[in-house]
């Protein structure tokens, strides 16, 4: 067992089915990791440095479930995180204390046919920090499977807590066969669909179309890409209008009759169901809409349209072996994650975090939680941590 000391409670940041939000000491505590205790084998021990507010982190605190993930008792939110490794079971080896690493916030069973297969995200047995009854990665120290950390070298703990988020675009594009040279929409300009934006761009989609209902999320997404084309969806228009919108946008204002180019594939990353329907009212023959975002249990969608247009309908749950990737292209360089984070609090003033993560008007993209007022200094000032 080798381990450093620490002083500071652990707190973590806790949701209950009454919608409260408040933070409260968690495990482990201090006591335990100072004495070594309570460490399984093949487990770590890490100070969470960075933690990023996902809309299912709000989502949990406002209506308390989603779908069939009910918040029935204390929870503590978050699963997007990295960290200091602190201690190490005398069973790993890969790992040493003082490595930094991102945190993947689940664990499988290894045993079930989508384990066995490869495609870990669906383990029928999987614990996914953060989905109730799971505690998350919002604690100040969390013990956590050596295997589920990727050391990130020198990059930033906040870097390291946007590969989260990364992932999910990540696995998104890898399954929807996205080659160079295809047009590409993207609906909704949230966290989600800003990474898919800039993975896509990095993978050689042109041109590339992006709504929102907020014209502060496109001009976001236009700093981010300046090539990227926007438009605006106006609550109340049909799906067809959007679409003839959409294609609009996509040839650059030059019209959306018969001859315009129109996606090849879309990026539905809101999971409302006029914006699923306005992709599959944009994208060509033989396209495909691939749907990232989670919304209502039951939609009605233009069954026919997709039909005669032989468009697919895909979708994505979380990731899988998605870590390595990411890593490799913020490290490389070819995507800067770092302008998304809009707003940075410490852990003491996560109810401010909440809030603001949770209110359009403040203009927040990623709002991340540090485990000091001095990470957020220096994170703020631009300064690595
Ligand atoms: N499949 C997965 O594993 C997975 C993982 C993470 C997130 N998600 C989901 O992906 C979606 C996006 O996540 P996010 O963090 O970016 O959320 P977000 O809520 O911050 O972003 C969604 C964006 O869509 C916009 N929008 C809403 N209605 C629209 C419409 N009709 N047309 C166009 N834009 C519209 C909103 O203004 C917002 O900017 C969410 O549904 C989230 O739950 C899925
Ligand atoms: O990033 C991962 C997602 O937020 C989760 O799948 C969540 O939506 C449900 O647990
Ligand atoms: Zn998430
Ligand atoms: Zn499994």
């Amino acid at each position: 067992m080798s381990s450093a000391t620490v002083t500071k409670t652990n707190i973590g940041v806790y949701t209950n089915p009454k919608h409260d939000l408040w933070i409260a000491e968690s495990n482990p505590t201090v006591e335990d990791i100072n004495a070594g205790k309570g460490l399984k084998a093949g487990e770590v021990t890490i100070e969470v440095r960075s933690t990023g507010i996902c809309g299912s982190d709000v989502h949990f605190w406002h209506a308390g479930c989603i779908g069939p993930m009910i918040v029935t008792g204390d929870h503590v939110l978050g699963h997007e995180s990295a960290g200091q490794i602190l201690a190490v079971a005398p069973d790993v080896t890969h790992l040493k204390v003082g490595d930094r690493v991102a945190v993947e916030p689940n664990v499988i069973c290894n045993a079930c046919e989508p384990c066995l297969a490869g495609r870990y995200n669906g383990c029928v047995n999987v614990a996914f920090l953060s989905t109730p009854p799971v505690d998350g990665l919002l604690r100040r120290y969390v013990n956590h499977p050596a295997v589920w950390c990727h050391k990130i070298g020198d990059m930033s703990y906040e870097d390291g807590a946007m590969l989260e988020p990364l992932s999910v675009s990540l696995a998104a594009i890898e399954r929807s066969g996205l080659r160079l040279g295809d047009p590409l929409l993207i609906t909704g300009a949230g966290p989600i669909g800003l990474i898919s934006l800039l993975s896509a761009r990095a993978a050689g989609a042109c041109p590339i179309v992006i709504t929102d209902i907020d014209e502060g999320r496109l001009a976001f997404a236009k700093s981010l890409v300046p090539e990227v084309r926007t438009y605006k969806v106006e609550i109340g228009k049909s799906a067809e209008e959007c679409a003839d919108g959409i294609i609009n946008a996509l040839n650059d204002g030059q019209g959306s009759g018969p001859d315009a180019l129109r996606p090849k594939l879309a990026l539905e990353c809101t999971g409302v169901e006029s914006s699923v329907n306005s992709a599959i009212w944009s994208v060509k023959f033989g396209g495909k809409v691939f749907v990232i975002g989670v919304g209502k249990n039951e939609m009605t969608i233009p069954f026919m349209r997709l039909s005669t247009q032989e468009i697919d309908l895909q979708y994505q749950y979380r990731y899988c072996n998605t870590w390595p990737r990411a890593i490799r292209l913020v490290q490389n360089g070819v995507i800067d994650l770092h302008k998304l984070v809009t707003h940075r609090y410490s852990i003491e003033d996560a109810l401010k975090a909440f809030e603001t993560a949770a209110n359009p008007k403040t203009g927040a993209i990623k709002v991340q939680i540090m485990s000091s007022e001095e990470d957020v200094k220096a994170a703020t000032a631009g300064q690595k941590f």
